[in-house]
């Protein structure tokens, strides 16, 4: 079950006119790329930082740098230069959508997913105790949505934004070879992976999670039962950890001020903790903090290279952007780096929404397979579905079906 990320085609060099190369939405403002953009140079991690202070050096003083970094650090990002406009959260009425008629396939079905994770639980338990054995790792599972019409980005992403615990995004994603339509990614994320203004940093990891219920009774034992649980609390200190030790160098001063909380977007509870610091260089570029923190254990594991590369085995479809790092930096270095989660690459009338769950000794299959179905639900809902569609294909594995129910 190898694979390699998809080429990019040379047509796809700038971002085509009328087409936004990216904005971030959320309850801290908005951020919205001005097209045409000009495209950085593609490349990988080890390559960022030459590339981003070549950028930089020929900037315009009103250009920022914005865009996605791809889950696996070998694989090209996507970064876009252009003018852009900082405003206020702007809270747009929801518009129509409805997707109802379309096909959705889930990929791998739940419960070859849950074989998966069964498997990461068997090699933890092989390696328990030895040098650098496997701690957690976060897989990940997809639902292709399939529909006669175009999808409506503008429609999403105002579904998307409705949502104030989240930050709602889109960033134009290189064409792929052959294909008819241009690629987005979209979505709604809740976690905040860096943000830097000046001296000051802060990132706000979230792992350890349960499914929010309409009934309060319900909702409130959900969020009770993940404080008090002890293998969420572990999932989640690993993250913490991981960012703490990364951040320390770049820093003076850095702490949780606040400890680990639960927070919640309108369908999860999570853990979170919010860090905070302040930057020995305060000219540090908030892309390359984001390129120094990704992946973390929110997303890939512990330790973190052979997690990515348990992932490539396990995973059958490829993550290219999901899980990597959305957002902007400007010509300061100041920026917000967000967790690509909750999202979904569009092209024309083809949605692939992408979830995963972090998996550590004591993790439960079937419940991870159910948590990922659950992450699916505020896409699937902006996207006009069920919001528990991802939820039945747990219950019920059958390979493919019409979304025709009312909701
Ligand atoms: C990897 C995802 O969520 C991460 C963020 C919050 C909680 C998580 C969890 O409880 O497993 C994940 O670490 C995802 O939504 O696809």
């Amino acid at each position: 079950m190898t694979h390699s990320p998809p080429a990019p085609s040379q047509a796809d060099a700038t971002v085509a006119t009328g087409r936004i190369p990216f904005r971030f939405d959320g309850a801290g403002g908005c951020v919205q790329g001005l097209g045409p953009a000009r495209p950085l140079p593609r490349g990988d991690a080890g390559t960022l930082a030459a590339r981003i202070a070549g950028a930089m050096a020929g900037a315009g003083p009103d250009e920022i740098i914005g865009g996605a970094l791809p889950f696996h650090r070998e694989a090209d990002d996507c970064l876009w230069q252009c003018r852009a406009r900082k405003s206020a959260h702007i809270a747009v009425t929801p518009r129509p959508l409805d997707l109802r008629g379309s096909s959705l396939r889930p990929e791998p079905e739940a419960p070859d997913y849950a074989l998966a994770v069964a498997r990461a639980l068997q090699i933890m338990a092989q390696e328990a105790g030895a040098d650098h054995a496997l701690e957690k790792i976060v897989l990940a599972r997809t639902l292709l949505v399939e529909s006669a019409a175009p999808i409506a980005i503008d429609a999403l992403m105002s579904r998307l934004g409705a949502d104030s615990s989240v930050t709602a995004f889109q960033v134009a994603l290189p064409q792929l070879p052959g294909a008819d339509h241009p690629r987005t990614l979209c979505g709604a994320t809740p976690e905040l992976l860096v943000e830097k203004t000046g001296a000051r940093v802060a990132s706000h990891p979230l792992a350890g999670s349960a499914r929010r219920s309409g009934d309060p009774r319900i909702d409130r034992q959900a969020a009770d039962g993940l404080e008090h649980s002890a293998k969420d609390q572990r999932e989640h200190a690993l993250v913490v950890e991981a960012i703490l030790d990364t951040l320390a160098p770049y820093c003076r001063q850095l702490g949780c001020p606040q400890g680990t909380r639960l927070t919640s977007t309108s369908s999860m509870w999570h853990l979170g903790t919010r860090i905070e610091g302040e930057l020995r260089d305060p000219a540090t570029p908030s892309v390359l903090l984001a390129s120094a923190l990704h992946p973390t254990p929110a997303v890939c594991g512990v330790p973190s290279h052979r997690a990515a590369g348990f992932i490539k085995v396990l995973e059958p479809v490829p993550r290219d952007f999901y899980a990597g790092a959305v957002g902007w930096c400007d010509n300061r270095g100041d920026g917000a780096w967000y967790v690509a989660i909750r999202c979904a690459e569009i092209s024309g009338g083809q949605a692939r929404l992408y979830a995963g769950a972090g998996i550590v000794p004591g993790s439960d299959p079937m419940a991870e397979a159910a948590e990922t179905g659950a992450k699916f639900g505020a896409l699937l809902a902006a996207l006009g579905l069920p919001a528990d569609a991802g939820l039945a294909k747990v219950a019920r594995p059958d390979s493919r079906r019409e979304c025709k129910e009312s909701h």
